[in-house]
């Protein structure tokens, strides 16, 4: 028999489809060093109401397909779903746009998120690789980061999260201090970019300060 002219996506379609794009991402930052020891995780919206997210505790370069949930995103994150699981729903409840999430513990994210936590935000302009952000035309943008202090109280990080990007519409990434990027996207593409394009921009503004000083 042959296929349907218009095959419509069944939720289990949708999930397997997420869990390669989120197996593939992982190795894609794990090669990188961006994710290191299980540090790190992904998640993908599947629908208005889910989302697909990491578990807790692997190595992210090494994930499986069975090792990505399936999420209601306005339901509490069962047992064994990513500890930082929080910080992934509130994005896709807040943002309708938001399609994915990644959060990577990379060296400079780290360093340079705890250098200028102070400040509260990292403020970057005249880089041309500002571009690879948002919908930035220009190299004379001023993109500023939100620096979050950490915290081992997740729920509590989320909402102070969301209750600043709401003033934020054109934010696409924050850092929180001493541990790592969140950063989102329109499709998996543009999350993975923004990720890609953000620790070109940190290293750029470590390198700045280490030969200022
Ligand atoms: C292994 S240290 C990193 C973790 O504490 C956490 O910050 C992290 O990014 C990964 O948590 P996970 O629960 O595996 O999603
Ligand atoms: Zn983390």
């Amino acid at each position: 028999m042959s296929a349907p002219a218009v095959a419509s996506t069944s939720p289990s379609t949708a999930l397997a489809d997420a869990a390669r794009e989120i197996v593939e991402v992982g190795r894609f930052l794990s090669v990188r060093n961006f994710v290191p020891a299980t540090s790190g995780n992904f998640s993908r919206r599947l629908d208005a109401r889910t989302a697909a997210v990491t578990r807790s505790g692997v190595d992210k370069g090494e994930l499986t397909e069975a090792d990505v949930w399936a999420l209601d995103i306005h339901a509490p994150p069962p047992p064994g779903s990513s500890a930082e699981t929080h910080l992934h729903l509130h994005l896709y409840r807040d943002r309708p746009h938001v399609q994915a999430v990644l959060h990577t513990h990379s060296m400079v994210s780290a360093l340079l998120s705890n250098l200028r936590k102070a400040e509260g935000e990292l403020r970057l302009s005249d880089f041309e690789l500002l571009k690879a952000l948002g919908d930035n035309k220009t190299h004379e943008a001023t993109v500023s980061i939100p620096i979050f202090p950490n915290d081992q109280d997740v729920p509590r990080l989320a909402a102070r999260a969301s209750e600043l990007l709401a003033q934020r519409p054109e934010c696409v990434a924050y850092l929180i201090a001493g541990h790592g990027l969140y950063t989102w996207g329109r499709s998996m593409a543009e999350a993975r970019r923004h990720t890609v394009a953000l620790e070109h921009l940190l290293t750029y503004e470590l390198e700045t300060m280490k030969v200022r000083r």
